[in-house]
């Protein structure tokens, strides 16, 4: 098991880690979710050995890794460029660690096939790496990591450099590919659907701190503060007379009503739907069209600027149009 205890890095003026305290069991996976520059490379390097602590400890399966250098954790490192050997062939690079161990020619040209069809690239064993696309390279990097049996697999933004529609679907093959090896590890990104799809639990870092950390689940229904639901993609959030406003006008026994006390809430996009026989009427301010809906912005009388979501483009800047809430895309806030 991992754990982080009070763990601090300063760089001259930067705290980089400020006072971190995490935990892992083994065979899960935590994702670090955090903005630019709120820490969490650092915090991975940190657990890797490429980081000195300024305080605190790290301890694997109880046992303090200070002092132990990088190369002996049995920890394994994949970044967002996947770095590969450039001239080496597929099965070179995956191949790499189990020749640093000795492994014989036949073990590992079967380990290597193994691996290949794990992250979905049978047959690829002689292809040259430069003649791979970005998400083929990724799952070559993956194979590389995993070939070394890694006691934790770290990964820093493993899928930022793709494309948005290659990262949803490697990100499923990442957890896929991860839950079925057990391995434990941790992700770092600032995407929080890759860190949903990936991670068993998350852990957000805002400037260097953990402002909230749980079960996946549990932490993108229930932020705990405005800060943190901002981050994983609650992009209303209403307070006081805005909510009793809303309360009012959503329907009669609506779900919402349970449970908010008139306090913080936070809402999804999903959680505001265009629907014409629904309670809220406000007007457009804004509409984007992105793949499969618009995203509008819409004010609404007393409760201010929401953001909402339409099916179809019909909808002009100026137009009146209806709301329906959603109470699964809705958090109170603390
Ligand atoms: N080697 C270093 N020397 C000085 N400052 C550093 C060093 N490494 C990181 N920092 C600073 O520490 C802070 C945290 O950096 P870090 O790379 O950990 O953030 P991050 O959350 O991973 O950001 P990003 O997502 O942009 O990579 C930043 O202010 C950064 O400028």
């Amino acid at each position: 098991m991992l754990e982080l205890e009070d763990v601090t890095v300063r760089f001259d003026e930067t705290t980089a880690v400020d006072d971190v305290s995490l935990d892992l069991e083994e065979g899960q996976v935590l994702a670090v979710l955090g903005p630019s520059g709120c820490g969490k490379s650092t915090l991975l390097r940190a657990v890797a050995g490429l980081e000195r602590l300024d305080s605190g400890r790290i301890t694997w399966h109880g046992r303090d890794l200070a002092g132990v250098p990088t190369h002996r954790r049995g920890f394994a490192l994949m970044f967002q460029d996947g770095q590969l050997f450039a001239h080496a062939s597929v099965a070179d690079n995956i191949a790499y660690s189990l020749r640093l161990r000795g492994v014989a020619r036949a073990a590992r040209t079967s380990r290597v096939g193994e691996l290949l069809e794990l992250v979905g690239l049978p047959g690829y064993a002689d292809r040259r790496t430069t003649t791979l696309s970005g998400g083929e390279q990724q799952r070559v990097a993956l194979a590389r990591a995993l070939a070394a049996e890694p006691a934790l697999l770290l990964l820093d933004e493993p899928l930022s450099a793709l494309d948005r529609s290659l990262r949803e679907r490697l990100a499923g093959d990442l957890r896929e590919i991860l839950t079925t090896t057990g391995t434990t590890a941790v992700m770092v990104t600032h995407d929080h659907d890759e860190a949903f799809t990936v991670a068993d639990r998350m852990a957000v870092m805002l400037a260097g701190r953990v402002a909230q950390e749980g079960d996946t689940a549990q932490v993108w229904h229930s932020p705990v503060s405005r800060e943190v639901a901002e981050f994983i993609g609650y992009e209303t959030v209403l307070e006081g007379p805005a909510v009793a406003a809303l309360l009012a006008r959503a329907d009669g026994g609506h779900a919402l009503r349970a449970g908010t006390g008139g306090g913080t809430l936070a809402l999804r996009r999903s959680a505001l739907r265009v629907d014409a026989a629904g309670p809220l009427t406000g007007v457009v301010r804004r509409a984007v069209s992105v793949s499969d809906a618009v995203h509008l912005l819409v004010e609404v009388p007393e409760i201010g600027q929401v953001a909402a979501r339409a099916d179809d483009p019909v909808h002009q800047l100026g137009d009146e149009v209806r709301l329906r809430l959603d109470a699964g895309g809705i958090a109170t806030l603390p």
